[in-house]
Parts: C-alpha cells; structure tokens; sequence
C-alpha cells in the first residue's frame, strides 16, 4: 500500500477514534453533572425538613412559654413561624422527590396542620382564661404528643435525605473517576493515535525527502554524465588534430584535469624504446616533471591488466614506492591488443562510491585515449615515413619541395634573407665501386649525421636525391651561408667511417651556395643557381665551396 494511502488511513482512524473517546467522558460527565444536580436538590429538600422542625419547635417553645407566662413576647418565634411553615409546606409538596417522600409528606403535612391548629388553640385557651386553664394545658400535652410524632417523622426524612445524599455522593464519586479514567484512556489513545500519525507523517516525508535525494542525484549523475560525454568527446578531438604526440601533453593534462576530478595522475608511452615508459603528460596533483620508468616497475604492465593499490596487501609497483596511503590504479593502455604505454591514476579522498565511478570512469577514458594517441603516433609514423628519407633519416626531396616554397614565402613576407647549400659527396661512384653499395651507404649516413651537427636547429637538411644534399637555411644571408657550408665540409673531411670492419676511406664534399632575393625569388631558381655553383666547386677542384652567380 503507498505510504500516502496509509498515512490517509491512520488519520481518519485518529480522527473517529479521537470522536468516540472523547464522547465517553461528555456521557459520563453528564451522569455527575445530573447526580450534582441531585445532591443538591436532596441537600435542599434536607435543609427544608430541618428548617420545617426548627419552625416547629419555636411553635412549641412559643406555645409553651406563652401558656405558662401569659407574656406575649414568647408568641414572636411563633409569630414567624406561622409565616415561614405554609412557605416550607408548599416547598416540600412542590420538590417531592419520589413516591415515599410524598407518602411520608402525606403525614408530615397534616400532622403539622394539626400541630399549628392545636398551638393556636392552646394560645388562645391562655389568651381567655389563666395560665392553668384546663384548655391550655390539655392542648399543650396533645401538642408534645404531636410534636413528638413530627421530630419522628421530620427526622426520618432528615436521615433518609442525608442516605440519598451519601448515595448521589457515591455515584459523583464514581462518576468522577470513570470520567477520569475514560478521559485518561482517550489522553493515552489519542497519544497513540497522534503519535502514529505524526511517526507515519514523519516516515512519509522521509521516504519523499529520500525519493527527491535520489531524484536530484541521478539528475545530477545525468549531468555529470553528459558533461564528461561532452569533455571527452572535445578531449578526443583535440588529441586527434594533435599533428604529433608531443602536443597532446598540454590538451591531456588540461583536459583530464577537468575531466577527473579528485583524480591526479601520470600518462606515459613507450616512444624510443619498448622497455621505458615515458611521461607524457600529467594531471591534477601529480608530479609535473615524472621521470621514465623501465616496464618492470610496473605490476600493470607486468600483468598485462589494471593493477590497483588499495590496501597495504596489494603488490605495489616500484615507480610508487614514495607514495603514501593513497588509492592508486595503474593501467596500461591497449589499443588494437598491443600495449602503447600506462596510465598511472592516484585517487585522492574519496568516499568508497565516488571512488567506484571515477575508477569506473578513468578506466572508459584510458580506453579511448590509448586509440586516439594510437592514431596520433600512426599518423605521425605516417607522415615521417612520407618526408623522411629512410636511408639517411634526412627529409627527402617532397619535404624539401614544400619547405622551400613555405619558407620563401614568408622570406619575402618579412623581408628576411634565405639561402640554400647544395652538396655532394665527391667521388662517389668510385667508393661505391671500390667497397660496395652498402659501405657506400654507411657513407651517406656518416654524411648525412655530420651535416646534421652542423648547421642550426631551425635549418632544414633534406636528401635531394643520390648522394646530393640540400640545406635550407632561414633568416640566413650568403656569408653567413657560405660559412655554414664551410664548417659542413670541414665535418664531413674530418669524419672517420668504417663498414664491415675496415675503416673506409677519407670523403669530402662540394658546396654550392646561393641566397634569395640575390640568386632566385622561387624554390627552382634558387635551387638551379646552388646546382649551378655546385658545379663549379667540382670543377674547382671539389673539396671547396662556391657561392652562386647572380643571374
Ligand atoms: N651507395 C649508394 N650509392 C648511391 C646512392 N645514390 C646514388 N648513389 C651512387 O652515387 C654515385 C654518383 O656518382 P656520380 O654522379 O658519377 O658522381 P661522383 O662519382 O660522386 O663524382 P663527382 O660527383 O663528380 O665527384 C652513383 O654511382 C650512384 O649509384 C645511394 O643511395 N647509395
């Protein structure tokens, strides 16, 4: 049954049952309030019987004075008796309460009657004659006799008036109590019944305060949950338009930071060697500047699946060993079944439920991010495969083609100077002859590497083809140019080669040089006017450098 329903029940059963308790005590009281009603009526009807036989007596002590004295002052309690007794007469008929009061007034009334009549004879007896009239004296006796008779009755009804008193008396008595009893019962069960309302109330308001908590938590979870939805698909994106590894490290920790929060941690992937893992990126609290880890410092790797360090017993990898108590998760990261790194997770206080969500959580984002960086590193292996020369690990001659137009545009946007080196290994051929193909190989990469350690880091050293090579130098004029050359040369005489165990022959090379604007305003031109001086460095003698001619 709903809580409401019930609620509704016990209410109207408190309300009827409130009516019927609370209509016990009005009955009962309404049974005190007619015995007070009695009590006082037989207090009454007492009092008028005693009044009844005091009158009385002063009529017999008047008489009785005023027969032996003959002094009408004895006559005054008479006197009032005679007005007050016709009063308690009518009285006493008029309230009698029950058929033997009225047998009983039957003989009262009378007999008092005669009592008056027979005072006011004798009175009159002593009012004719003396005071020892016979009269007087007869009616005197005939009056202690009646008297007599009246103090019998007027006492029985007396007594009987003071039982009915002590009776009605009983009955309030006992009235009394039931009425505090019954009121004590509908006190002790509208208590109950309020209580039970109040409890069921308070248990109802409850349940809809819980109902409304869990309302408001699972719109909140929906929140979260679309708002985490909506970061990660933004973190995702960013990392994909990522042109290399290396620039998703700001968008992950930026991302993962708002993303997890009260979760810190460290990204790394094996780049250079498939033993060491590397930091990639780090968020939240962790240490921004982590140092590799050899895979074998890590149970998740060593596991091949998450690994978690929650208590004191589980294994703890060696990379966190400095860490304290904390919930730790380390995850390596999966994509297309080959391992690309690990995810290092620190969980910092959160309660056992928030605890289970982000672990829930991080491992779903771990799960993505390893392929979106899978693609990131396909797309960069990619790339580098379609611009790098495999041979010498120099940009290849495509590369070079689309760097010199890009860089000579914005030569000519900044007014800023450009030149190309041209060189050539000289007498190649006849090293190849001499020592095969694959020493002469080994040659070109020693070239290739010394030329490389020659020039500057925004200088871009491309293969043109053969055992021609090509350096494009930006922001750099003929005589900086030719002295750059210079010291290419001097690299490649000084180096010192070997292949197959036998030291290779000394090699030198011949340079052509030729800057822009001076010797060409495109990539051709210029190129030309390197080849065209290059030429003449071989005529030259080789081993030399020229610069181009203006043309
Ligand atoms: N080992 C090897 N040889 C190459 C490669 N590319 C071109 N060669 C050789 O380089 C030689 C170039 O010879 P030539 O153009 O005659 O010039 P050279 O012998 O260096 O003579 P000069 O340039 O006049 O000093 C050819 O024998 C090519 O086969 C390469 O990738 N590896």
């Amino acid at each position: 049954m709903p809580a409401e329903v019930r609620i509704r029940k016990i209410a109207i059963a408190a309300i009827v049952a409130s009516a019927i308790v609370a209509a016990v005590p009005f009955f009962v009281s309404s049974r005190v309030t007619e015995g007070v009603t009695l009590l006082k009526r037989a207090a009454d009807r007492q009092n008028l019987y005693i009044d009844l036989l005091s009158m009385l007596r002063d009529v017999e002590t008047s008489q009785r004075g005023f027969v032996l004295s003959g002094r009408e002052a004895f006559l005054d309690p008479y006197n009032v008796a005679l007005v007050q007794i016709p009063v308690l007469k009518r009285n006493l008929i008029k309230g009698a309460i029950d058929a033997e009061e009225r047998e009983a007034l039957d003989q009262i009334i009378p007999l008092t009657d005669e009592k008056l009549v027979n005072a006011a004879e004798g009175i009159a007896a002593r009012r004719n004659h003396d005071a020892t009239a016979d009269s007087a004296v007869g009616s005197t006796s005939l009056g202690k006799v009646q008297m007599d008779k009246l103090r019998q009755l007027l006492g029985q009804q007396i007594s009987a008036m003071a039982d009915r008193r002590n009776n009605v008396r009983g009955t309030l008595i006992e009235g009394s109590a039931q009425v505090a009893y019954f009121s004590g019962l509908a006190a002790v069960i509208n208590t109950f019944l309020l209580g039970t309302a109040v409890f069921g109330g308070r248990r109802l308001l409850r349940e809809r305060a819980k109902v409304a908590d869990q309302l408001r938590a699972a719109v909140t979870l929906a929140d979260t949950r679309n708002q985490l939805m909506s970061g990660s698909a933004r973190m995702l994106q960013a990392i994909q338009s990522a042109p290399t590894v290396g620039d998703t490290s700001a968008i992950l920790t930026t991302c993962l930071t708002g993303l997890l929060p009260g979760v810190s941690g460290t990204l790394y992937l094996y780049r250079n060697s498939p033993d060491v893992l590397e930091p990639l990126a780090s968020w939240g609290s962790a240490d921004a500047a982590a140092v590799p880890i050899p895979r074998e410092d890590c149970w998740a790797l060593r596991f091949g699946r998450a690994h978690d360090h929650c208590c004191d017993h589980d294994l703890r990898c060696n990379h966190l060993r400095s860490e304290t108590r904390t919930q730790h998760l380390c995850l390596p990261m999966v994509t297309q079944g080959a391992v690309i790194g690990m995810m290092s997770v620190r969980f910092d206080s959160l309660s056992t439920e928030q605890f289970a969500t982000q672990r829930e959580l991080v491992m779903a984002l771990a799960e993505q991010v390893s392929l979106a960086l899978s693609n990131v590193q396909l797309r960069e292996a990619l790339r580098a495969q379609s611009i790098i020369d495999p041979l010498t690990d120099l940009y290849n001659r495509r590369f070079l083609e689309e760097t010199l137009k890009r860089e000579l545009a914005r030569s000519t946007r900044n007014k800023s100077s450009l030149s190309v080196i041209m060189f050539d290994v000289d007498h190649f051929k006849h090293l190849n002859d001499t020592y095969g193909h694959d020493a002469g190989d080994t040659v070109l990469k020693a070239v290739a590497a010394a030329a490389k350690g020659a020039v500057r880091k925004a200088d871009i050293v491309c293969r043109y083809g053969g055992e021609e090579m090509i350096v494009v130098m930006p922001d750099c004029a003929e005589g900086m140019a030719m002295e750059r050359a210079e010291m290419i040369r001097r690299a490649i005489e000084s180096m010192r080669t070997a292949h197959g165990g036998r030291d290779m022959p000394q090699v030198t090379a011949s340079f052509g040089v030729a800057s822009h604007p001076v010797f060409g305003v495109d990539g051709d031109s210029l190129v030309r006017a390197a080849d065209a001086a290059l030429y003449v460095a071989k005529r030259r003698g080789r081993n030399n450098v020229q610069l181009a001619v203006e043309g």
